[in-house]
């Protein structure tokens, strides 16, 4: 007998892409279980599943980077108190931060695909009763226009979006005058994608001034990330997505002098939204 449960959760996160760089990524979750039936006609109870899951990839990949260490430029190192990676290409990147903020794999890229057989063979090492396979599948949410992924971290948060590289696959909706705005967000949606983005009380000087730096302190530990300026983009507060769509809204507005209001994505079916006359 087999059991499916489809979109049962999501996985935000980033991922170090050899090609794209730090790329933010939005999963859904879809899960297959064989096994046998118990005296309750069962083979899992669904409102066991969720619960069961969603705790395996919260204490793993969700809101970590996800590191493959045998790409091409990249430099990965691990103690018992942090994680350091370094990459070349493509483009100068490093990260530190304490070891739960990065998943690491020894692999030269990382797909879905590959990513989803990893975690069903390691959740078969401890299977539910009565669960002899476990098929996960993760696919991006399927987005008609614009998307973008990006990454963060908020200093402040208690969970895990206090890491400073996790991310998100988001849609963005921009109206102007009470009319959906497609070319615009298209254009913001391809500026925004696989950027950085940073909250400029985050950010340490740098000698060079392509360069940016961003370290701070955290319930988890301390974190530090440096990548090219030209792959960020500084807002002067928290990253958070309500600080988000209103400095998207206030950018186009000013812009373009219209009335804009701005509904902001965090990866999958949540988020904010502001709206600014110019
Ligand atoms: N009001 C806000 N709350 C939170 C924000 C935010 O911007 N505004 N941001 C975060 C984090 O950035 C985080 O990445 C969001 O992740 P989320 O999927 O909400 O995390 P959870 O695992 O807690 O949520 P699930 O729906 O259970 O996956 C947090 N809060």
């Amino acid at each position: 007998m087999t059991l499916f449960v489809n979109r049962l959760t999501h996985i935000d996160a980033s991922l170090w892409c050899p090609q794209r760089g730090l790329t933010g990524v939005s999963w859904q979750v879809d899960v297959e279980l064989d096994g046998d039936l118990g005296e309750d006609g069962m083979l899992f109870d669904f409102g066991e599943v969720k619960p069961w899951l969603k705790r395996y990839l919260d204490a793993g990949v969700d809101h970590t980077l996800l590191v493959p260490t045998q790409a091409s430029g990249v430099t990965f190192e691990s103690s018992e108190q942090d994680v350091y990676l370094r990459a070349t290409a493509p483009y100068d990147f490093e990260m530190r931060a304490p070891p739960e903020a990065v998943t690491a794999f020894p692999w030269s890229t990382i797909t879905p695909k590959r990513l989803a057989e990893h975690l069903s063979l390691e959740l078969m090492r401890s299977p539910p009763a009565r669960v002899n396979a476990i098929r996960l599948a993760l696919h991006e949410e399927v987005i008609e226009g614009p998307a973008y992924g990006y990454s963060h971290g908020l200093k402040r948060h208690a969970g895990n979006c206090q890491r400073i590289a996790h991310g998100h696959r988001s849609r963005l909706h921009i109206w102007q005058n009470g009319v959906r705005a497609p070319l615009l967000e298209s254009e913001w949606a391809a500026w925004l994608a696989d950027r950085y983005l940073v909250d400029s009380a985050d950010i340490i000087d740098e000698e060079n001034p392509d360069q940016l730096a961003s370290r701070y302190h955290a319930q988890q530990g301390e974190f530090f990330i440096r990548l090219p300026r030209q792959r960020s983009a500084v807002l002067a507060a928290p990253t958070t997505v309500e600080n988000i769509a209103a400095w998207l809204a206030r950018l186009i507005a000013e812009r373009t002098g219209q009335l804009t209001r701005v509904q902001a994505f965090e990866g999958i079916d949540k988020g904010a939204i502001a709206e600014v006359k110019p």
